[in-house]
């Protein structure tokens, strides 16, 4: 891609956004996403905005917004990003919703490649994987076909097993959702400063920040970038909160 401090003016096409495998090229993508905002545009099955297109707008309104690069899962919705928003994409593909369902095998992650991400984001828990594969075969399948990896973790034990495997970026977006752990109603911006002091990659606060000043201390506390989904993107459950809000209130 450019080397470029800008992710969203320079790049005309998004094939400028998908070779990343140079050391160069990674470092100018790694360094633009500093201090800025990622937005993850989702929406589960059986939510009323599942659909590709509705995607594809939201992509495009965070964009407008000032984001700089998108989150999506599965190789439709990358692919229909890439080809409509001129921004970096990092992909995911989920797979159920139990263990590991993000880009639980690398025959999902090189989909989501094939579809257009410059970032494939990985399920890099310490728990098995569904094929027996593990995590490295995932980045050194990646890393061959060009891209970079984002480790989607939820210890600070699993960030350093994530980075010694190889990975480009670590992601606290499984904090709290592997059993057993506390879920708090926030992020984990612990985590965060633990893993910022504790490895050499750059940390990016994902998973439950809700407000502009929850993404704001999440720099503050040593993250390169933040990535946030629901609080933009779902507004099912923007109304939910509002809703509960209004309930307590008139008890
Ligand atoms: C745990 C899991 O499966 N997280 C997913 C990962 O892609 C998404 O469902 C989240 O929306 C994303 O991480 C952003 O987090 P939040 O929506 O809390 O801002």
């Amino acid at each position: 891609m450019k080397p470029s401090a800008s992710l969203t003016q320079d790049a005309s096409t998004q094939d400028a956004y998908t070779q990343v495998a140079s050391t160069q090229d990674a470092a100018a993508f790694v360094s633009a996403l500093r201090g800025q905002l990622v937005v993850s545009c989702q929406a589960p099955p059986g939510d009323p905005l599942r659909d590709t297109a509705t995607m594809v707008r939201m992509a495009r309104a965070a964009q407008a917004g000032g984001a700089v690069a998108i989150r999506a899962n599965g190789p439709d919705d990358v692919a229909a990003i890439a080809a409509a928003v001129p921004l970096p994409l990092i992909g995911l593909w989920k797979d159920g919703d139990q263990g590991v369902y993000i880009t639980p095998t690398v025959r999902h992650a090189l989909a989501v490649r094939a579809a257009g991400a410059a970032v494939v984001a990985a399920d890099a828990t310490d728990r098995p994987r569904p094929d027996g594969s593990t995590f490295t075969e995932i980045v050194e399948a990646v890393h061959g076909d060009g891209g970079l990896v984002m480790a989607d973790i939820s210890t600070a034990e699993e960030g350093i097993a994530a980075q010694r495997a190889g990975a480009d970026l670590l992601s606290t977006t499984l904090s709290g959702y592997v059993p057993g752990q506390h879920r708090g109603s926030g992020p984990d911006l612990d985590l965060v400063a633990e893993l910022a002091g504790a490895t050499d990659l750059p940390v990016i606060a994902e998973g439950r920040i809700g407000t502009p000043d929850q993404a704001a201390e999440a720099l503050r506390r040593g993250a390169h970038a933040v990535v946030v989904g629901t609080a933009i993107t779902a507004p099912g459950a923007i109304t939910a909160r509002f809703a509960a809000a209004l309930a307590a209130d008139a008890r």
